[in-house]
């Protein structure tokens, strides 16, 4: 998360006094992440995350990702509870934004994830993907392929100051993801941002999955090549294949996937990096003034699409032929 918008102590305790989670006896901004505004809140009953949420989040959408929450926590899955208000609401408004408060999750996020941390964000993949199965709410992927030409447009003046050619570089890559994008594959409520940033380890343990707020229904094998764009590359840039095919591995022990499924994760794969990289490159180019937040590189999901650009199968990510 990040700060964009600040919040004062007597708008904060008088939007607590409506819950019943104590005094507010401090709070403090997470300067992490890029899309909403979050502060870590310390009261007399314990500690809260206070999610303001900002640009990329439509109103409307809120009762789909408060309702997820609670349905994939009935099924096992452990993430954040949004907490109610006296009067049962998870929903109000503070310093003019939508905003909710969610339960503490105990654990850390991993900066260098290894094999096994590959092996157990496909096997949460996977279970998130089948606790999913039967959520009655839908909402469409506002970022899906469809989006993707409005965002290099809005990126198109100042594009090429990032790297020279890069805008047609990707138009050229829209060309081809826009004709062959699948559209008939297995669709489930999908995480659609399962980084690294997003899912908790207590050591070795993976304890639980948070941000659900670019959740959507969409292609359940997005999500796997979402998973391997961000966990299975090196700092150097090169995929690991040992790392893809502990992920496919692990997710496949819960929910196997088809033939076709298979078939398309380089395309699927192309399209996860596409969405990333137009993403970060209209956030570069617009951090709003004042804001408390670092704009993650447009360019580390180009290198990531020439490879999948390279790529011939998806034996290449390490799924067994
Ligand atoms: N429920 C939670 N429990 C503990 N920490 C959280 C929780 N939600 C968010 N955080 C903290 O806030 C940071 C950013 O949260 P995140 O949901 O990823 O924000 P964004 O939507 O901007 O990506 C996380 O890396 C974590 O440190
Ligand atoms: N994961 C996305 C941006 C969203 O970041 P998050 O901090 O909200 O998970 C990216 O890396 O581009």
């Amino acid at each position: 998360m990040a700060v964009y918008t600040d919040v004062t102590t007597d708008d904060l305790a008088r939007f607590l006094s409506r819950y019943d989670i104590g005094e507010l006896l401090s709070y403090k901004g997470i300067a992490e992440g890029v899309e909403n505004s979050n502060f870590l809140v310390h009261t007399s009953k314990g500690h809260f995350i206070l999610t303001l949420y900002e640009k990329r989040v439509a109103e409307k959408d809120l009762p789909f990702f408060i309702g997820l929450m609670e349905h994939l926590a009935a099924r096992g899955l452990n993430c954040p509870q949004p907490v109610k208000t006296s009067d049962g609401s998870a929903l109000g408004m503070l310093a003019g934004r939508p905003a909710a408060i969610v339960t503490f999750l105990d654990g850390l996020w991993i900066r260098k994830p290894s094999v096994g941390h590959c092996a157990a964000v496909g096997e949460a993949l996977a279970q998130l993907h089948i606790a999913g199965s039967d959520f009655a709410m839908t909402r469409a992927n506002a970022l899906s392929v469809e989006s993707w030409r409005p965002l290099l447009d809005r990126a198109a003046a100042r594009g090429d100051d990032v790297r020279p050619g890069l805008c047609a570089e990707v138009a050229k890559e829209l060309d081809v993801l826009e004709k062959s994008w699948p559209r008939d594959l297995p669709q489930g409520v999908i995480h659609a941002d399962l980084f690294p940033d997003n899912v908790f380890f207590l050591g070795d343990k993976l304890s639980g999955l948070i941000d659900f707020y670019f959740a959507c229904t969409d292609t359940l094998a997005y999500d796997v090549a979402i998973c391997l764009n961000c966990w299975c590359f090196e700092p150097d840039h090169a995929f690991n294949v040992t790392k893809g095919r502990a992920l496919l591995k692990a997710y496949q022990t819960v929910r196997p996937l088809s033939a076709a499924e298979c078939a398309a994760l380089p395309i699927l794969a192309r399209g996860a990096a596409m969405r990333f990289l137009l993403t970060r490159l209209v956030d570069w180019l617009a951090v709003p003034e004042g804001a408390l937040v670092k704009p993650k590189d447009p360019l580390e999901y180009f290198r990531k699409l020439r490879f999948h650009q390279s790529v011939t199968s998806a034996t290449d990510y390490g799924l067994d032929a």
